[in-house]
């Protein structure tokens, strides 16, 4: 523990004791979801959601009953904006865009958007903004409102704040801002910026990898082993962003080998933690119809360059870097039916605690059978309406300060 009693911040493994993590509890931004936007919002259906915020404390409470400390990202980023003004600033900069709204809405718009309480301005750069909901006096010269109807959003919403694990992660002593690849996310890094560069638990933190131009999502990114991280690059994370990720990190010393794992570019694998997690230091939950196919590129960081190998099969590849004989791998359901139900349900998506303990949605019984089978705890949460952002509790966490291994 630091002189504040908090847990030092950093991690170098997926299993390493948890001692803090980053939720976001979901708020009104989740109302903005309709059929007719849900898909472009990332949801797959429509989540009631008082119901998800009484799973989401449910989660919560289960890491605190596990000593873990649970930060939330509206707690942290209202007291960011209530302190600092370059906060302010930035997350203003970030939402009121004047190619959107004009430069005169734009103005009028950041102008008022200064003098929010910030607990206000919190809610609005998470839920987002409606042309109805505009402060802006509606005889105002701006063509813009006048073309808009009243429900369409002056500032989006960011429903997918929920799954904090993307939008950046711990490597070592150092916090990854990622980039994220899809238009109805990439505002959120800006959040996550304001509060790891302004917010006092975060004080001088140093940054590890950040490029504006390749995406990297946090949810592609395994810290197997210390020194060895896993990238895959599929729907969302990029050969670019895999190759500048591993750049950074081997100039910065976090690893010495970066696995580059090719996955299916498709919504049921949109990250590399939907089909592989792990849960113990030398297991894994997988889905097995990707088991024998799922490859590597290793990139090893040599003493002048780089040196790069593969394609080879993931699991030998991971554990030769690992340095272990085998990664023992637990499969996802009975056959393969309930596999694809299971792992479309994050049945791969767990989060663990410390090795062999894991956090899991109650609701993929056959995978957590098999887990258990094999001397894995599994910690049970409900994820009917949490889960309709196809995301799990791995998804849902970024874990701030782990026990190095
Ligand atoms: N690490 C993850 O798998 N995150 C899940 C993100 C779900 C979100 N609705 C998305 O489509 O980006």
């Amino acid at each position: 523990m630091n002189a504040s009693g908090s847990a030092p911040l950093g991690a170098n493994s997926e299993v390493g004791q948890l001692r803090a993590v980053l939720l976001h509890r979901p708020g009104d931004e989740l109302k903005r979801l309709t059929p007719r936007n849900n898909d472009q919002l990332l949801f797959d259906g429509l989540p009631w959601v008082d119901r998800a915020q009484e799973e989401h404390d449910a989660f919560a409470d289960l890491l605190r009953s596990r000593g873990v400390e649970v930060l939330l990202l509206s707690d942290l980023l209202s007291e960011t904006l209530g302190a600092s003004g370059a906060a302010r600033i930035q997350g203003i900069g970030a939402a009121v865009d004047p190619r959107k709204l004009g430069h005169t809405l734009a103005q009028e718009l950041a102008a008022h958007l200064r003098r929010v309480p910030a607990p206000e301005l919190s809610t609005i750069l998470t839920a987002g903004m409606t042309f109805d909901e505009l402060p802006v006096a509606a005889n105002t010269a701006s063509l813009v409102r006048r073309m808009h109807h009243g429900g369409d959003f002056v500032i989006d919403p960011l429903p997918n704040l929920l799954f904090t694990r993307d939008s950046s992660f711990w490597i070592g002593p150092r916090v990854a801002i990622t980039s994220l690849a899809l238009p109805a996310r990439v505002r959120e890094t800006s959040l996550t910026d304001i509060i790891y560069a302004h917010h006092p638990r975060f004080r001088g933190a140093r940054r590890a990898y950040e490029s504006h131009t390749a995406p990297v999502e946090g949810g592609d990114v395994l810290l197997l082993a210390p020194g060895v991280v896993a990238v895959g690059v599929g729907e969302r994370t990029t050969p670019a962003g895999a190759e500048a990720l591993a750049r950074s990190v081997f100039e910065d010393e976090l690893a010495h080998t970066v696995l580059v794992v090719p996955i299916a570019q498709a919504r049921a694998s949109m990250h590399l933690d939907t089909v592989c997690t792990m849960v113990d230091h030398d297991a894994v939950v997988m889905y097995p119809v990707i088991q024998d196919t799922l490859s590597a590129f290793t990139i090893h960081r040599e003493d002048k360059g780089v040196s790069i190998r593969g394609a080879d099969p993931f699991l030998a590849a991971a554990a030769e870097a690992m340095g272990i004989g085998k990664l023992r791998v637990i499969d996802t359901g009975l056959d393969n039916v309930t596999a694809e139900r299971e792992q479309w349900d994050d049945g791969n998506n767990t989060l663990a605690l410390a090795p062999g303990v894991v956090v899991a949605y109650e609701r993929n019984v056959e995978t957590n059978a098999r887990l258990e089978a094999s001397g894995i705890e599994v910690l049970r949460i409900a994820g009917s309406e949490l889960g309709s952002g196809r995301g799990g509790p791995r998804c849902m966490s970024c874990p701030v300060a782990r026990d190095p291994l």
